[in-house]
């Protein structure tokens, strides 16, 4: 006889046993899912940089069958060897992708092959068994899909022009968050001059290397106009731990990854001085306006700001000490001179050229970028950090958003009003001191 315990645990036991089979049923869907699009993707040609939709599809309906008994992988390679690099090819590898990672320096190549460790930027974390280590440029890329570069910004024209020679027909995808030194231009900007034949992309999100190492959930973004390389990189980095989100504004992914190195230095600096929640919220949606209204002028959607490119990378730089350059600005806010904490921190931080930058750039083409402008006083004109914070509460009226409420005229006008009410009221106390003498 069967109690009702029994009975209950066996329908429990069913009801497990289905759910097992369910998401057993569902892993194997996704998996195919997953290696139908990399199919799709190597086998349209994702180095294409025209593509034919409906080549795609037959394509896709021509090798289908053989697409789900035998996924073809994604041939990548990665270069730099810092800590971007490394864990980005990291996740590649690790789902299966025939990865290799760049390193320009042979003996670290070579110690990263014996340790299966990036011992300088990502100490402690092991590397996946099947990642490739190489010093030669040339084999690295050759023959590979897609070719994911994570130099600094001030190394990305020298990295492209130094493979240029062995690009066949990969993708380019630049993981890369600065922009170009005395030039203004941004990654994509590089790609298109030093390669217009090929096809590309931007990566970027609040993505704190050593948080993705510890398999901690985050989440990218891929611009591109390409629709199979999106679907190709967002199939080769998609795992449990890391969603890779899509977006076409490539102009506005890349520019939220750069520009928010900037407010994470005023950040760092700001929480040297111990400020308040108030202000931190303050100086990140202040960051966000500015942000948006500079990408707006370089033809980007301000919508990408509100974003993981966007909000979600200025969030995560902005409160982590993880962020290089939140760091940088915690030096400087501790009496630290500019030189000094780059030493210091021996690693990329991207925000110091870019304050040079959007400061030259925003005042030749006259956008309103407060912020910024007051850290390059601080940094580079030496001017004192407390007075230049003081000064920025007193720039007048503006709107909240002014995508909603445009800074219109009234704005414009009540701020002369009150800076001549001001320069009124100190004359005339300036008077009565001189008579009181
Ligand atoms: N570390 C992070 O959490 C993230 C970094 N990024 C971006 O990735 C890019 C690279 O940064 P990280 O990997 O963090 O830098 P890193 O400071 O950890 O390492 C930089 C690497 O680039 C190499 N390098 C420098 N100049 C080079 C050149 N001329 N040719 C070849 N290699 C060169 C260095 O040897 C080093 O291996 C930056 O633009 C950064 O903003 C983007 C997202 C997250
Ligand atoms: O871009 C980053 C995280 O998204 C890394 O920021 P830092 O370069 O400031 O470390």
């Amino acid at each position: 006889m069967t109690s009702a315990n029994d009975s209950n645990t066996n329908a429990n036991k069913d009801t497990n046993e289905n759910s097992s089979n369910e998401s057993n049923k569902a892993a194997d869907k996704q998996n195919s899912l997953l290696s139908g699009i990399i199919g799709r993707a190597s086998k349209s040609g994702i180095g294409r940089k025209k593509l034919d939709p409906s080549a795609v599809e037959s394509a896709v309906a021509k090798n289908m069958a053989e697409i789900h008994s035998n996924p073809t992988k994604l041939r990548l390679a990665f270069l730099g060897g810092g800590s971007f690099g490394t864990a980005m090819a990291n996740l590649a590898a690790r789902n299966g992708c025939d990865t290799t990672l760049w390193v320009r320096n042979k003996r670290t190549v070579k110690a990263m092959q014996k340790t299966q460790m990036n011992k300088k930027y990502l100490p402690g974390h092991k590397l996946d068994d099947r990642l490739k280590y190489s010093h030669d440029l040339a084999s690295a890329v050759k023959d590979t899909d897609i070719i994911f570069i994570a130099v600094p910004g001030l190394a990305f024209r020298e990295t492209l022009k130094n493979i240029g020679p062995f690009i066949s027909g990969q993708s380019i995808v630049s993981l890369t968050k600065g922009m170009e030194k005395d030039t203004f231009a941004m990654m994509s900007d590089i790609i298109k001059e030093v390669l217009p034949e090929v096809n590309f992309g931007v990566m970027s999100g609040p993505n704190l290397a050593i948080e993705i190492m510890k398999n901690m959930p985050s989440a990218t973004v891929i611009a591109s106009e390409s629709e199979p390389l999106r679907h190709a990189v967002q199939a080769a980095l998609h795992s449990a731990f890391f969603r890779v989100f899509a977006s076409d504004d490539i102009r506005g992914v890349e520019l939220g990854g750069a520009l928010k190195n900037i407010y994470a230095i005023a950040m760092g600096m700001a929480a040297a001085y111990e400020v308040g929640e108030n202000t931190k919220a303050m100086i990140l949606t202040r960051a966000l306006a500015e942000m948006s209204r500079f990408g707006v002028e370089a033809g980007a959607n301000p919508l990408t700001f509100l974003g993981l490119s966007g909000v979600g990378d200025l969030y995560a730089t902005c409160s982590s000490e993880l962020s290089r350059n939140y760091r940088i600005g915690n030096m400087l806010g501790r009496g630290m001179s500019i030189d000094a904490a780059v030493k210091k921190l021996g690693q990329t931080a991207e925000g110091v050229n870019t304050i040079q930058q959007v400061h030259e750039k925003a005042t030749k083409d006259g956008i309103y970028m407060p912020i910024t402008h007051a850290l390059y006083a601080v940094i580079y004109e030496d001017k004192a950090a407390l007075g230049v914070a003081l000064h920025l509460m007193e720039a007048g009226f503006r709107s909240d958003v002014e995508f909603v409420m445009a800074h219109d005229h009234s704005n414009a006008a009540l701020t002369a009003q009150m800076k001549a009410a001001n320069s009124t009221s100190k004359n005339e106390s300036s008077d009565k001191d001189s008579d009181s003498k």
